[in-house]
This record gives C-alpha cells, sequence and structure tokens, in this order.
C-alpha cells in the first residue's frame, strides 16, 4: 500500500442472532485506492461496508478513521438508495449540500456522472439507472475523504456502468479512498488497486488484480475467481 489506511477494520467478526457472517476480517482503505470487495451473494459485503460506516457495531472487532475532522467523512451509496421522488435531480443534491451546509454546486456533482442534462427532471421520471448515478453523485457531496459504494454499477448498461467506475476512479485519483463492493469482475479488473475477496464471511485473498493473478496462476480476475471461490465450493459439494 502506498499510503497510510484512513480507514481500518480490525478482526471484525459479525452476527445477526445466530447467524455468524463475518469471521475476523481485516481490511484497510487508503486515500488515492480504488478497493473493491469481490464475493458471492449472501457473504457479509454490504454487512462489512455498514460496519465500516459505523451503521452497525461488529459484534467483535473493531473500526478506526484517521482522517480528518470534517462534517461528513464517509460518503455512502447504499445498495437502494431512497430519494424523495419529487425532487427534481438538482433539488435533491441540493438538499445534501444543505444538510452539510455546503454550497450546492449542482451542476459539477450532476455533471460529473454524466447527469448534467436531467438536472430539472424528477426523481421520479429518472430511470433506475439515472437514479444509480444520481446515487453517486449524492455520495461524493461534501468531498468526502471516504466513499463507500455498495454496488454502484447495479443495473447500470455496460457504457453507465464504465462510466460510474470511471467517476469512482477519478475521485480516487483525485485522493479519496474509494471502497466498492460489486459483482463486475471486469470493471473491478479494469478499475480496482485493491481487490479483497470475500467468501462466506472471511477474506480469503487481497491485493491488487496483478499481485492476484500472479499469487493464483491465473489470466484474468475471473480466473481468480474461479480459484478461490468457485472450485473450493464445488470441492465442499463434493465432500458434503
Ligand atoms: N438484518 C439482517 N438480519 C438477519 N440476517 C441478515 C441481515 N442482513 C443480512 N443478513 C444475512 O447476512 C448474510 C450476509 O448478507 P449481506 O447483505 O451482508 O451479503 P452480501 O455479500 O452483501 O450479499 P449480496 O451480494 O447478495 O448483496 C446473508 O445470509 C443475509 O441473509
Amino acid at each position: 500500500m502506498t499510503t497510510d489506511p484512513i480507514l481500518v477494520g480490525e478482526g471484525l467478526y459479525h452476527e445477526y442472532g445466530e447467524l455468524s457472517v463475518l469471521e475476523d476480517v481485516d481490511i484497510a482503505v487508503a486515500p488515492g485506492e480504488l478497493t473493491a470487495i469481490v464475493g458471492p451473494n449472501g457473504t457479509g459485503k454490504t454487512t462489512l461496508l455498514r460496519i465500516l460506516l459505523g451503521h452497525l457495531s461488529p459484534t467483535a472487532g473493531e473500526v478506526r478513521y484517521t482522517g480528518p475532522e470534517v462534517d461528513r467523512p464517509i460518503g455512502y451509496l447504499p445498495q437502494q438508495p431512497s430519494f424523495r421522488p419529487q425532487f427534481t435531480a438538482a433539488e435533491t443534491i441540493a438538499f445534501y449540500a444543505a444538510l452539510l451546509d455546503e454550497p450546492a454546486e449542482t451542476e459539477v456533482a450532476l455533471r460529473r456522472v454524466g447527469l448534467a442534462d436531467a438536472a430539472d427532471r424528477r426523481v421520479e421520471a429518472l430511470s433506475g439507472g439515472m437514479r444509480r448515478l444520481l446515487g453517486i453523485a449524492q455520495s461524493l457531496v461534501g468531498e468526502p475523504p471516504v466513499a463507500v459504494f455498495d454496488e454502484p454499477a447495479s443495473g447500470l448498461d455496460p457504457s453507465m456502468a464504465t462510466s460510474a467506475f470511471e467517476t469512482l476512479a477519478d475521485r480516487a485519483a483525485d485522493g479519496t479512498a474509494v471502497l466498492v463492493s460489486s459483482h463486475d469482475l471486469s470493471l473491478v479488473e479494469r478499475f480496482a488497486d485493491r481487490v479483497v475477496f470475500l467468501n462466506r464471511g472471511s477474506v480469503v485473498v487481497s491485493g491488487s488484480p496483478a499481485e492476484l493473478a500472479d499469487a493464483t496462476n491465473a489470466e484474468t480476475l475471473w480466473e481468480v475467481y474461479e480459484s478461490v471461490i468457485r472450485e473450493p465450493a464445488a470441492r465442499r459439494e463434493v465432500e458434503a
């Protein structure tokens, strides 16, 4: 890692009642990097993000944010963001800026995600993909030092999904610590500086896409996924 991490989770465990979801997870997110969490459905990615955000307390372990004391240390795009349907896109951004006492730079915020032309359209009249882009714009209001995105490309067409990741990579290049969960391995491979593979609540391997490919003798991130997640699952099924 080139710079010191700004957000660290150490020895994280989480249980929902009887269900153990995270087990001894360590994760560190550094400014200037796009870190991606990858793993099958139900493996604990959202739970881990919510713990890092402070929305959920871990059963054990700790989270440390060591960045500047600002009104909004961490921006967040939840999996299902909810907006006021009658607000326009511009009013939505202005609303979040007002919460932070920030000037409403709605044009910059919307242009960043390719929604400048939709500034005056009501949220209820935006497509699902456009709402997702508005969600990305919303999470970056106030320029938080850490920005966390739960499946930012979900529901976006290939071109919009790529633009969304380009926006996140641009933020990382500007010094933001960007943390993303995603099922899109090709976008992760293309844009992530570090990838954390989470499986059944534990980190199975992490590193840059190139390091991971080297370590597992793989050519692509998909082959890494096959080797660290799919093949062990198939072996477990055979053994069961
Ligand atoms: N509030 C909750 N109460 C009980 N169980 C929960 C709760 N939230 C999540 N779970 C369970 O915890 C496990 C991990 O869920 P989580 O949403 O963290 O996974 P995920 O990796 O983000 O999944 P996906 O890729 O499908 O979004 C799942 O078995 C899920 O059913």
